[in-house]
């Protein structure tokens, strides 16, 4: 995994949008740089490769709570916001899950007005993933069920440890909810948004 992880920050990557990146001279390497608002995300930009690192951080298994996706989106404007920046590695800091999946206690006795906020920004995590500039690979080092599954979907490339214990799927279903309609259009049927 850690060598497929520095193959790819080293690759010159072809995106969706046909850009081809070249590394830069070595002088230049040690231009790093890391930020993180509250923590649950942690970005490490290293400008040598044009390749930022980001880390979900949200023990015990990363929840997606609407702080962490609140907290996901800032993470990626201000990534598409750096010229230097060209591909970013999605991953998680924890040993054995990329992400749980969606909170489901953010959708459980809660009012409507926060579950639409929530739900406004699943769909917001999923926008900037999947209409990045950037190349984007998931690094998927654990469990990755449910919306964790979707945010791999929505990379250009994923990567999956190599051990049968984890699983990644989309098994929202089983917990009785409903894939969006904007979701399933868009994955189902893409000729709409052409
Ligand atoms: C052609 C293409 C077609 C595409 C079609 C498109 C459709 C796409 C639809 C996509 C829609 C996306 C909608 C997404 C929905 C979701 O994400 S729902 C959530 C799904 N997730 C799960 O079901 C995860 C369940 N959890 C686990 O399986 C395990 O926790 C784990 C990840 C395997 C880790 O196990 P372990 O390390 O043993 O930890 P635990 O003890 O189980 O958990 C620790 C605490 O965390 C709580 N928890 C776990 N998951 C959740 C969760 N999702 N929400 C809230 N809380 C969670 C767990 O209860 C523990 O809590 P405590 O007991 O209080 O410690």
């Amino acid at each position: 995994m850690a060598a497929l992880l520095k193959q790819s920050a080293r690759l010159g990557l072809s995106g969706r949008h046909g850009q081809v990146f070249c590394r830069l001279p070595w002088a230049l390497s040690f231009q790093r740089y890391m930020f993180n608002a509250n923590k649950k995300i942690l970005v490490e930009m290293d400008k040598s490769t044009g390749v930022a690192l980001m880390k979900m951080a949200n023990p015990p298994v990363n929840l997606l709570n609407l702080e962490t996706l609140t907290e996901f989106a800032i993470s990626m404007e201000k990534l598409e916001l750096d010229k230097d920046c060209k591909g970013l590695i999605l991953t998680s800091s924890l040993s054995k899950v990329f992400t749980a999946g969606l909170d489901i206690m953010e959708m459980c006795g809660k009012s409507p007005e926060h579950v639409t906020e929530f739900w406004r920004a699943v769909q917001e995590m999923w926008l900037k993933l999947y209409g990045s500039n950037l190349v984007t690979i998931a690094a998927i080092n654990g469990f990755s069920p449910g919306a964790g599954c979707l945010m791999a979907l929505a990379c250009d490339y994923r990567i999956m440890a190599d051990n049968v214990k984890y699983s990644i799927g989309l098994n929202e279903t089983q917990l009785g909810i409903v894939a969006p309609f904007w979701l399933v259009t868009r994955e189902l049927r893409p000729s709409l948004f052409s």
